[in-house]
């Protein structure tokens, strides 16, 4: 009779290594099985790398942008070696966090193999068959590799493969204009690489708020980065070490490397779901609200791979986090519990960084609400920005009628920094007299969130009714 364990989970990325801490903390007996390198994802080929990677090119900008300061550097030379270091020392320092040791030190069993299901309740991984009370499927989700002719062909990297180029691209040609595509296109046109980045869409970031989006390109467009936006790509072929990439209006892009960055897909193919009788989606496990798998009551999804119905998956790291806490909740004390996207914030960490946190201006639209305040404060009219030699930032609060914040959209250094607090008043239905009331130290690149707040309220406050009561008030 193979083991009986209360909690077996699939995948050691941050949403598997939550759910199997949480749950051996709390004394239940834990199986975690991954079949490649502990950590996932974000610690090995995403968050991670992409972010140390775009500390170096932030270094090199900082250093060509000097002169505006009145100091006076010669171009960076980039040592792509040194960079590379620089990445891989990053993983590695954050590589025990995640480790095999640490985990099996919280009394975890931790099996380096492939798992898949044999029954409704028992998977198989090597040759061990675990019989489960719960199974949390944790199998994160993969780069698209999307239908285009000629791609059997040719050469492409992944975020699987790019962190470990030996030299650096002489000119990297970037299909997908989403986070990784932006990300990577800076990143790589700060170290010195030509960068063409194209995408199929109307436009870049096509999520984004598109007040925030114009002024962000305007930004890597002045960088050297190379837009195709609107166009398809029709068949890309193998050019000497290169690639040709050809495109739907007639243009045609000529590179040395070409990354995929065409959105992620679920790893459902090795899970043998039909075994566990847990229904799926080419989007993911489909769940209930709470992560419990429709079909089969004994079975969880958590992470990028988990479909929520009619919420959808988001890849995120911090998703990974609001899932391991919904089933603690929900898994283990039976409680209920459900993801909540309402206050839900998403970086991309170019520089500029686009923060979004809840709804942008026109989620909210398409979500009912037609009667919007909408309030922006631009950085050039903060001082903090100006002592900096900042430009072309802004922040857009959407706020009901009412002045309950909704959402809030942030182009800004730092902004990632900064959604903490849209967060606290997004998922309190904080009103906006809270930011504008709030003492920030200046000179600070927040202020500029308290400005935008304080515009609710100008009218009122300078409304002639007020100004009639101030006169009265003068005699008292
Ligand atoms: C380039 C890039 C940059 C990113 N940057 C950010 C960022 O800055 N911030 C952010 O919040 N998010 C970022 N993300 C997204 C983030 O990395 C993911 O949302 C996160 O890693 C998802 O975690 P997960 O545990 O669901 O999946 P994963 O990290 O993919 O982990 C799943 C694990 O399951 C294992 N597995 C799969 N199938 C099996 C099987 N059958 N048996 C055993 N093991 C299996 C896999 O090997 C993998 O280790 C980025 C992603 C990429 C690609
Ligand atoms: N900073 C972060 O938090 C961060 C960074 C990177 C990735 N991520 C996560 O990983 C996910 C995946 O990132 P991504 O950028 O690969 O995906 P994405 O889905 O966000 O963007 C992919 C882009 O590629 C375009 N595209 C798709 N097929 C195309 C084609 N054939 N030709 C041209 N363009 C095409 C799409 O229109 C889209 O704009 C993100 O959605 C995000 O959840 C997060």
């Amino acid at each position: 009779m193979p083991d009986l364990v209360d909690v077996v989970v699939i995948g050691a990325g941050a949403a598997g290594l939550s759910v199997a801490a949480i749950s051996a903390g709390l004394g239940l007996k834990v199986v975690l099985i991954e079949r490649a390198k502990m950590g996932g994802d974000c610690l090995n080929y995403g968050c991670v790398p992409s972010k140390a990677m775009l500390a170096a090119g932030h270094a090199a900008a900082q250093a060509r942008g000097a002169y505006r300061f009145g100091v006076r550097v010669s171009e960076p030379e980039i040592d792509w070696a040194g960079v590379r270091a620089h990445v891989q020392g990053a993983i590695a320092r954050i590589a025990p966090n995640d480790s095999v040791a640490r985990f099996r030190g919280m009394g975890i069993d931790v099996i380096e193999a492939s798992a898949h299901f044999i029954a409704p309740d028992e998977v198989e991984a090597g040759t061990r068959r675990i019989r489960f009370r719960r199974c949390v499927i944790a199998a994160g989700s993969a780069a698209i590799i999307p239908p285009i002719p000629g791609l059997g062909e040719v050469l492409y990297l992944t975020n699987e493969t790019l962190f470990d180029l030996e030299e650096a691209p002489e000119h990297l040609a970037i299909i997908g204009g989403g986070p990784i595509g932006l990300e990577m296109a800076q990143a790589h046109v700060r170290l010195g690489c030509k960068v063409s980045v194209i995408e199929a869409a109307a436009g870049i970031a096509s999520r984004e708020d598109p007040e925030l989006v114009a002024a962000l390109r305007d930004v890597l467009v002045r960088e050297d980065v190379a837009f195709h936006e609107g166009v398809k790509v029709d068949r890309v072929a193998r050019d000497g070490a290169g690639v040709t990439i050809m495109l739907g209006d007639g243009g045609r892009v000529t590179a040395s490397h070409l990354l995929l960055a065409t959105g992620r897909a679920p790893r459902l193919a090795a899970l043998d779901l039909v075994a566990g009788q847990v229904e799926a989606s080419p989007r993911g496990i489909t769940t209930d609200a709470g992560l419990r798998s429709v079909s089969n009551r004994r079975v969880f999804a958590c992470g990028d791979i988990a479909d929520p119905a009619g919420i959808g998956p988001r890849a995120f790291t911090h998703v990974a986090s609001q899932h391991a806490g919904v089933l603690a909740r929900r898994m283990i004390f039976k409680l209920p519990a459900k993801v909540d996207y309402a206050a839900l914030p998403r970086v991309t960490y170019t520089d500029p960084e686009i923060a979004q946190i809840g709804l942008t201006e026109a989620e909210a639209r398409a979500a009912g609400h037609t009667e919007l305040a909408i309030l922006r404060w631009p950085l050039v009219e903060n001082d903090r920005a100006v002592a900096e030699g900042i430009e072309g930032g802004l922040i857009k609060l959407v706020a009901t009628k009412k002045g309950v914040l909704l959402g809030a959209s942030i182009l800004a250094p730092g902004a990632g920094e900064m959604a903490g607090t849209y967060g606290l008043m997004i998922g309190r239905k904080l009103k906006l007299s809270a930011l504008a009331g709030v003492v920030l130290p200046y000179p600070t690149l927040a202020e500029m969130g308290k400005r935008a707040a304080g515009d609710f309220y100008t009218p009122k406050l300078l409304s002639p009714a007020v100004k009639r009561v101030v006169g009265w008030l003068k005699y008292v």
